[in-house]
């Protein structure tokens, strides 16, 4: 079955082959599943969306043609996206929002295990406005972006509350990475002089080897599937699995052949990226694995529970890092970028302090969960470029005791 025309651009990819549906209604005679609304109230709860992305053939098709064959028991609306940057996204958005009555209906294809099919080839938000009107036709959304794709500019639109955020939640990125191509991939922002000296010029980016798709891809995932471990060797895997492992301390790693995943609930499905801040996960970023890779990687700064005057200025300190790039009582670091941050801050009082981030927008929710007997130490995770400069640290103590 394929879902997704890789040779054409212009043309809208047929979704699913006739006689592929008919198969797949075929092996499971004795329960068709209705579209109909589930029993849960669908108006009120929101539609998780997870972003399926990964380098130009990885096996993003192919994960999704895998999803939408096996049973899980859920009604999945598969999106394949090709919205590429910012830009097309924003306009898209402007769009939709003046005039989303008049946006045109995508083309729909219910398949018989309950996923429906749905063609965005140029529509981008706007098929997803007129997917969440038609809701309670499934409760999962999943989105293939093209190849190309920086996820850091897609995931903010839908992990906001408003906009488009209020129907749909962001559940989580997974990225799929082409076990034989990836490292070349990754290289290909050290080489090449003069490509560096132009992309220099066009990100006013004068600091270390640039940044590549592939990194974003991976420095923005929470599930990261190594697919194609059939073409490398068992070294060769290993050494794919440390370079990724370096850029990204806080995502699940897993290895796959043509896409399939040991299981999707957790690695594709309910990945709760976005919802929770677990002291495993933070735990395991925080062992400081090696630093293979030059461009990005995963720093964890550990300090003392916060007393409550000092998280306002906490707060300041993620504000100033955030959105103004710099470092606060520090005028001597070097360029940073901070593409994911999560961070779990018990305050003496009793409250803990969780904090999710990506890019320049981040949320913090005080909770009253008790830190570990074990971990009364806040931790602060910072995946990205020149986040690992002992500055943040100073900065970061010096904004806290000022
Ligand atoms: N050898 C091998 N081939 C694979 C594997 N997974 C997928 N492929 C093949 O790789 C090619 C690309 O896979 P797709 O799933 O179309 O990749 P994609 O990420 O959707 O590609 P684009 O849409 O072009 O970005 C197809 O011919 C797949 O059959 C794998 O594990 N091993
Ligand atoms: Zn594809």
């Amino acid at each position: 079955m394929q879902i997704d025309s890789d040779a054409s651009d212009d043309e809208v990819p047929s979704l699913v082959q006739p006689e592929t549906n008919t198969k797949v209604l075929d092996d499971q005679d004795d329960e068709i599943p209705s579209l109909v609304a589930s029993s849960k109230d669908s108006s009120q709860s929101k539609v998780p969306i997870t972003i399926v992305t990964g380098y130009l053939g990885a096996g993003k098709t192919t994960l999704l043609n895998y999803i939408l064959t096996e049973q899980h028991g859920k009604k999945i609306a598969v999106i394949l996206n090709e919205f590429g940057d910012s830009i097309d996204i924003e306009k898209q958005l402007t769009i939709s929002d003046s005039n989303s009555t008049s946006a045109q209906p995508a083309p729909f294809v219910p398949l018989a295990n309950g996923c429906i099919c749905c063609s965005v080839k140029d529509v981008g938000v706007a098929a997803i406005e007129n997917l969440m009107e038609q809701s309670g036709l499934f409760d999962y959304i999943l989105l293939e972006t093209t190849g190309l794709a920086d996820p850091g500019n897609i995931a903010p639109i839908f992990w906001l509350d408003d906009g488009l955020g209020s129907s749909i939640f962001l559940d989580g990125i997974v990225t799929l990475v082409d076990a034989k191509n990836v490292l070349k991939s990754l290289d290909e922002g050290l080489g090449d002089e003069e490509k560096i000296e132009e992309r220099k010029k066009e990100k006013h980016d004068e600091h270390g080897p640039l940044l590549t798709t592939a990194h974003l891809q991976i420095s923005h995932a929470d599930v990261i599937l190594i697919n194609k471990t059939d073409l490398v060797s068992e070294e060769e895997l290993e050494k794919v699995t440390a370079r990724i492992r370096s850029i990204n301390g806080l995502a699940k790693i897993k290895t796959t052949t043509k896409s399939q995943v040991p299981q999707l609930e957790g690695l594709v499905l309910d990945l709760h990226a976005y919802a929770e801040v677990t002291d495993a996960d933070l735990k395991f970023a925080s062992k400081g694995h090696s630093h293979l890779d030059p461009t990005i990687t995963t720093s964890t700064i550990t300090f003392s529970a916060l007393s409550r005057s000092q998280v306002d200025k906490f707060d300041f300190f993620l504000r100033t890092i955030l959105w103004e790039e710099t470092l606060p009582n520090n005028t001597l670091h070097q360029p940073f970028e901070v593409h994911r941050l999560k961070a779990r801050i018990p305050v003496q009082d009793g409250k803990m302090l969780l904090i999710q981030g990506v890019r320049n927008i981040y949320d913090t929710n005080e909770s009253d969960t008790k830190a570990d007997a074990d971990s009364n130490e806040a931790k602060l995770v910072l995946i990205g470029k020149g986040v690992d400069q002992a500055g943040f640290r100073e900065s970061l103590l010096a904004t806290l005791n000022e």
